[in-house]
């Protein structure tokens, strides 16, 4: 695999080192001394998957709160999505910074996102299936999220026709209306 920093600490890219042969490919996706080398958490103890049927479906974003935050590991097995996460550590270097990245089948490239980050994504094909692993179980009464147009993180979603998404996600508060940072990741 190859680790890629991004501009957000503590967030890395991982990209696949395909062993090709006339059968097609096989890569390792996961591994937790690999990981461990990059300081990374290799181990997760829930995976999901979100099936997202249209083009333009936005979901997010979305954290857990102390002590309940999640290391996540993102990746698209079907279509594509435009994806972005918003370090909330208030103590980070790159506090209220954000990134984002194509995440696809075609290119199986998976995002790492510590603790302590919001994350959302676009769908930018129909028919698109999402994969996550977690490092901590969901919490419902964590849950929280963050407006995905806050205009503070300008995050540059792609235009789409019709943008389909949850009533609670369009009505998420914006940065500077989140709670005290001792509630938060
Ligand atoms: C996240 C989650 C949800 N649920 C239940 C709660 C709701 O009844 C239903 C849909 O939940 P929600 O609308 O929060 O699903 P998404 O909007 O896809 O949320 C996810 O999308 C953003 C982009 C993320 O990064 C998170 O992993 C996650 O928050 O599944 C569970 O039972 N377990 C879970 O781990």
């Amino acid at each position: 695999m190859r680790f890629t920093p991004t501009a957000l600490a503590g967030a890395f890219l991982i990209d696949i080192a395909p062993v090709e042969d006339e059968r097609g490919l096989f890569a390792r996706t996961v591994c937790d001394d690999e990981f461990a080398r990059h300081g990374l958490v290799g181990r997760f103890v829930q995976q999901s998957v979100s099936w997202n049927p249209y083009a333009g479906t936005l979901r997010g974003l979305h954290f857990q709160m102390t002590p309940h935050q999640e290391i996540k590991l993102v990746r698209v097995t079907r279509g594509a999505v435009f994806d972005a996460i918003v370090d909330l550590r208030t103590d980070s270097p790159t506090y209220g910074k954000t990134f984002h990245t194509e995440l696809s089948a075609a290119n199986r490239r998976q995002l790492y996102i510590p603790a302590g980050m919001a994350h959302g994504f676009q769908s930018l094909q129909a028919d698109t299936e999402v994969l996550y692993q977690m490092s901590t179980p969901f919490n419902p009464a964590s849950a929280r999220g963050l407006r995905w147009d806050d205009a503070a993180l300008a995050i540059p979603w792609p235009a789409c026709r019709e943008r389909i998404m949850s009533g609670r996600d369009r009505s998420l508060p914006l940065l500077h209306q989140l709670p005290a940072p001792d509630s938060l990741a």
